[in-house]
């Protein structure tokens, strides 16, 4: 639609407004706001950028990402957050001894006198972004682009596992073509990177319990007392949303259960009442009955077989008409797919084969095993859904 501005200057000051307006009302926008309103802003600076800009802005991001993360090696990001006050260029490079002209991918405060001040973010969630984006997501696809071509001319998607394994032969020395779930568990690093990265992957957006109505949708019709299973986490990692769970629900009479591959069993830091079990996705479901199996960033990891199966052992285990499966995922819209999803799904075809699902690919998957979706809700601003199902 036109806007009515045919004067450059006219145009300029209204930019210029708007950015001022932006900054002022940051605060206040909800989150849906703040997405719909990046997604405006990035589709205007697409309008304005040329082509010959662009892609060369694209050739040259890896070097970005590569700076960010030696300046995560020089200490820079670790040496703000501990100061409260400014830094100058010259104090940053000084803490291991880096070259000033190195140094520095912070807020500049001051340009002429080179002053850096902290970003309101953590270090382990840089860090760690920045660890699995670089090592990992950039060393796997330098690492066989045969593969990449293979898969685009074939429009096919190889057997799980098969990229990862032949990308990482050279990187990780990984001569027994482990997956990456066997290359972690030998990995520490590679493990405590991938961990403290699934932590922070809720964002700006919050967990589950906060764009999710659980109390009207699990808890109002749960009936079962203290020796009954309310909620299980299928594979939760170091468990932090049955902890955000805990934390806005702390009367919940049921029992709280994290499951996880035995070998990370230790890595989840958990107080209150949350139970660890050793389990595995392939292997019977040996929780029966609770209220609610919840299952984040799981399926996506697996083949539509794959999932069929993992989700045929939790049918086995849930109660007709009473139990839940409650899957937070990507719902991919089928059409202008947010940029965020997007990467997403094609850091999932490096690492495990697989992609992000659209909602009639997630219909099909869990038909295929026996299930029904109650209903989709979408978190506030991106992709990242809960879909609601039960057994048909
Ligand atoms: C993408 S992570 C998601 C973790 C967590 N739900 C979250 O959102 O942070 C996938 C999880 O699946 C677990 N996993 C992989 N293979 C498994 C298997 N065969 N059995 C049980 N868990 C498995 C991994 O240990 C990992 O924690």
């Amino acid at each position: 639609m036109a806007t009515g501005i045919t004067d450059s200057n006219e145009f300029l000051s209204t930019l210029n407004q708007l950015s001022q307006s932006a900054d002022d009302l940051k605060s206040g926008l909800s989150e849906s706001e703040r997405v719909t309103a990046i997604k405006a802003a990035q589709k205007l600076a697409q309008s304005l950028e040329k082509p010959r800009d662009a892609i060369f802005k694209m050739s040259y991001s890896p070097v970005e990402i590569a700076s960010v993360r030696i300046a995560i090696d020089l200490g820079i990001f670790t040496a703000l957050a501990e100061n409260d006050q400014p830094m100058t260029l010259d104090d940053l490079a000084a803490i291991k001894y880096a070259d000033p002209i190195f140094t520095g991918y912070v807020v500049e405060d001051d340009f002429h006198y080179k002053v850096y001040v902290r970003l309101p973010c953590s270090i382990p969630d840089i860090s760690s972004a920045f660890h699995y984006g670089f090592e990992l997501a950039i060393n796997a696809r330098s690492g066989d682009s045969n593969g990449f071509w293979g898969i685009a001319n074939k429009l096919s998607r190889p057997e799980a596992n098969i990229l990862f394994q032949s990308s990482f032969v050279n990187y990780y020395g990984n001569k027994n073509q482990d997956s990456m779930w066997d290359l972690m568990s030998k990995n520490p690093q590679f493990n405590d990177d991938f961990n403290a990265l699934m932590e922070a992957s809720a964002g700006d957006r919050g967990y589950w319990v906060d764009w999710f109505p659980v109390q009207e949708r699990l808890l109002d019709d749960f009936t079962g007392g203290t020796e009954d299973v309310f909620l299980v986490d299928i594979a939760g990692g170091r468990g932090q949303d049955l902890k955000a769970f805990e934390a806005k629900f702390p009367e919940t009479s049921g029992r709280l259960i994290l499951q996880e591959r035995e070998c990370m069993l230790d890595e989840a830091k958990l107080s209150g009442k949350i139970e660890k079990k050793g389990f595995d996705l392939f292997k019977p479901q040996k929780v029966q009955g609770a209220k609610v199996y919840y299952m984040k960033k799981i399926l996506h990891d697996w083949t539509d077989s794959q999932c069929q199966e993992i989700l045929q052992h939790i049918r086995i285990a849930m109660v007709k008409g009473y139990s839940k499966l409650i899957i937070e995922e990507f719902v991919m819209p089928e059409k202008d797919a947010p940029l965020l999803a997007t990467l997403w799904d094609w850091n999932m075809l490096v690492f495990c084969s697989t992609m992000e699902r659209t909602q009639s690919q997630w219909n099909r998957v869990l038909a295929s095993a026996g299930f029904q979706v109650v209903k989709v809700w979408s978190s506030p601003g991106d992709s990242q859904s809960i879909i609601e199902a039960e057994l048909m």
